[in-house]
């Protein structure tokens, strides 16, 4: 059966809201696989044998983590390749040509079609431009952020998913900079040709990383007005604090009250970007009964979660949403 169009099946059903799946990286890692390293989550399919070996253990790691994100009732689901840009790739691993490069995301798509099957929505995903250097929790893209190619970072990426059926939709997500955003923004049909979302990295005091307040992003959508690009499909926040997610997604509801919303947080601990660990930070003031109820509320349309997040977060998630739409 042939899957619904996202913008359709959003559309035809107002009340419908998605469970996505949870922190793959991370999960990997709980796992086993060792993500920390310069291209992070990319890592496991960087090696030949985990294509040439079909009971490569890694392999086994990544279909059973599928499986049991699937299990819990994830709908919808993404690639594993939010460090997987040309840039991360070939400064740091053997892929060093733009064939290659495309041969190896096309490969992540197809196994990972295979690995959900044909019924399931799959997002192509796409981490920010600060993912390289491991600033999406602090939005400093460097003295003059308004001067990045963002264009030619994202267009190998791009390029691929575009044209890859196998893909529902595109996801840029933790995006930290208000530059970046207004890049993605200002991408036409031509170049961003499959419906997107966008998935704001924002900090616990409800500002985006860099300092752009929720009010200012609302502008630069607002500003766009008709010229914006109609596969822009939803808005939303990612990797946030869990404890603060709620509060976040109601000021960009306020902002942009006709806006399709999205929002999977992350655990509520705290990356050190040196070390490559996960800190503990404060424990978890609500359950996600709570937290997905008020985003319910404030229009969300795809929930989930997103670093530190298990199985059993999704199982959570997904009970919540079948009570409460
Ligand atoms: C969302 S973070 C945990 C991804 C990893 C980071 N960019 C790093 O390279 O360590
Ligand atoms: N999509 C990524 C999240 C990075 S913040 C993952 O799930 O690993
Ligand atoms: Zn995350």
């Amino acid at each position: 059966m042939a899957r619904i169009p996202l913008k359709q099946l959003l559309a035809d059903d107002p009340k419908k809201v998605l469970v996505l799946d949870g922190g793959q990286g991370t999960e990997l890692e709980n796992r086993g696989i060792k993500v920390a390293n310069p291209v992070w989550s990319t890592i496991p399919f960087i090696s030949e044998s985990f294509w040439s070996d079909e009971s490569s253990a890694n392999r086994k790691i990544v279909e059973e983590m599928f499986n049991d994100f699937l299990a819990a009732g994830a709908e919808i689901l993404m690639t594993i390749t939010y460090q997987t840009s040309f840039k991360s790739v070939s400064e740091n691993t053997p892929i060093k040509t733009l064939a290659a490069y495309d041969n190896l995301l096309t490969r992540i798509v197809d196994f990972s079609r295979d690995c959900i099957g044909e019924e399931k929505h799959l997002i192509g995903c796409i981490g920010p431009w600060g993912a390289h250097v491991c600033c999406e929790f602090t939005g400093d893209y460097g003295p003059n952020p308004e001067n990045i190619d963002f264009y030619q970072y994202f267009k190998p990426q791009l390029d691929n998913f575009n044209r890859n059926e196998k893909l529902d939709l595109l996801g840029f997500e933790t995006i930290p900079n208000i530059h970046e955003l207004k890049a993605i923004l200002s991408w036409d049909e031509s170049i961003l040709s499959k419906p997107f979302y966008i998935g704001l990295s924002v900090h616990e005091h409800g500002v985006l990383r860099d300092g752009t307040t929720m009010e200012g992003v609302a502008k630069v959508i607002k500003d766009l007005g008709d010229k914006i690009n109609p596969n822009f499909l939803l808005l939303g926040i990612n990797c946030v604090s869990f404890n603060q997610s709620p509060d976040i997604l109601e000021s960009l509801h306020r902002a942009l009250p006709n806006m399709p919303l999205l929002a999977y947080p992350n655990s509520g601990e705290v990356y050190d970007t040196e070390k490559k660990i996960w800190l503990p930070n404060s424990d978890k003031l609500n359950s996600w009964d709570t937290v997905v109820k008020q985003y319910i509320g404030s229009g969300a349309r795809i929930i989930g979660g997103c670093c530190r997040t298990t199985p059993k977060d999704i199982q959570e998630i997904s009970a919540a949403v079948k009570k409460y739409t």
